[in-house]
């Protein structure tokens, strides 16, 4: 069986939960490191291109030596007034390939957004607006404004799941 060496660019349990679920599923037997990675962008991403280049920054910065690396971003852009969270996904390759691919959006209550366009971190605003600790840790942001329908480990296993199937077609 194929053994491969991935990276995670990222300590919180709920990305890294979200890559071992799905490769563990995966026809290789898979060594799964968490490490941190810089996503050289601001600690609270305010466009889809922000987002979107943290997790590949993630990616490309954890990626070292082995066979590929997976950066996970959340953030928020506008549209029509109204503030979204958003999430996106990179895998880098050693053979220079980036993939990317996007997670669920969903609107975000102007409470919320309000603290955001202060210049809060979305982590801290949920915290505060759901009275409890370590949201980011478990079942984020989409976890609250799902009633508990969806948490940030099975949104992030989709976006991981987007970015494998791009990798095994490149890989076959
Ligand atoms: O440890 P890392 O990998 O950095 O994970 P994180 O929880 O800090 O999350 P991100 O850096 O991917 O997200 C950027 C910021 O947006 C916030 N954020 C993004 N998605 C969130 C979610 O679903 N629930 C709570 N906070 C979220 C969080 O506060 C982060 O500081
Ligand atoms: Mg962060």
């Amino acid at each position: 069986m194929k053994k491969i060496r991935a990276a995670i660019a990222s300590k919180n349990p709920a990305k890294i939960n979200a890559v071992s679920n799905v490769l563990k599923n995966m026809e290789w037997t898979v060594d799964l490191s968490a490490i941190d990675a810089d996503s050289e962008v601001s600690a609270q991403p305010f466009s889809q291109q922000e987002t979107r280049q943290g997790a590949v920054n993630r990616a490309k910065n954890a990626l070292g030596e082995y066979d590929f690396a997976i950066g996970l971003e959340g953030g928020v852009y506008e549209m029509e007034g109204i503030l979204f969270l958003c999430n996106w996904g990179a895998l880098a390759t050693q053979d220079g390939h980036i993939f990317t691919a996007a997670g669920a959006q969903i609107p975000l209550p102007e409470e919320i957004a309000d603290g955001l366009r202060n210049g809060t971190e979305l982590g801290p605003i949920m915290d505060e607006y759901a009275n409890e600790s370590g949201i980011r840790q478990h079942k984020g942001a989409i976890g609250i404004l799902t009633n508990g329908l969806v948490n940030r480990g099975e949104m992030f296993g989709h976006v991981v799941k987007l970015l494998m199937g791009q990798y095994q077609r490149h890989s076959d």
